[in-house]
């Protein structure tokens, strides 16, 4: 397993070993003691799964509450999404600074998402699914949302006019966010 840290302190690129044979390909996608073995300790409880059938489908910016934050484990299955995170943690030097990836059935990389983070991803191709594995119960009540458009984020999304739930029309600006990080 490879670990490439990101410029936002906790976040991580994983990328697994790939043992590819005339067949195709095998790959343990997810092994507890090799986590533990790179510093990632976090027990994950629960598994998601997204399928997104059109090309800019942006879903997020997203994050649950204390005590419900939830560290996101994200990989795709089918497709690619340009996938971003946010850092709202108060006292970070890096809040309000996000950053973002390609994740690809091609490229094969996780991106490890710490609590604290919002979290968003727009897909680049039709039907893309999205997998990926929570440290926390999915809480509605806890469940929040920020701007994907904030322009005091500024994020550099691949389109400017994506496809979004009711619900990704209406979350607030990161300055009224409710934060509690
Ligand atoms: C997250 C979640 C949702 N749901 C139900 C609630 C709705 O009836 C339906 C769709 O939920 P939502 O529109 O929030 O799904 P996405 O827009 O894909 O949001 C997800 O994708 C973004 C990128 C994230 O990072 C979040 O983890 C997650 O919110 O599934 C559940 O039953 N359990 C869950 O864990």
């Amino acid at each position: 397993m490879k670990v490439t840290p990101l410029r936002l302190q906790g976040a991580n690129i994983l990328e697994p070993i790939i043992h590819g044979d005339s067949r195709g390909y095998f790959m343990e996608s997810y092994n507890e003691q090799i986590m533990h073995g790179i510093g990632i300790q976090e027990h994950f409880i629960q598994d998601n799964q997204s399928l997104s059938a059109e090309v800019g489908v942006l879903r997020g910016l997203h994050y649950q509450l204390n005590p419900k934050a939830q560290t996101k484990l994200i990989r795709v299955l089918t497709g690619a999404i340009y996938d971003v995170i946010v850092d709202i943690r108060r006292n970070s030097p890096t809040f309000g600074q996000w950053v973002g990836v390609i994740l690809s059935e091609y490229n094969k990389r996780q991106l490890l998402v710490p609590k604290g983070f919002a979290h968003g991803f727009c897909t680049l191709v039709p039907n893309t699914q999205v997998l990926y594995k929570v440290d926390e119960y999915y809480s509605p009540e806890n469940d929040r949302g920020i701007l994907w458009s904030d322009p005091a984020l500024g994020i550099d999304w691949p389109t400017s006019a994506p496809v979004l739930s009711d619900k990704d029309q209406r979350h607030p600006l990161l300055k009224d966010a409710e934060l509690n990080f």
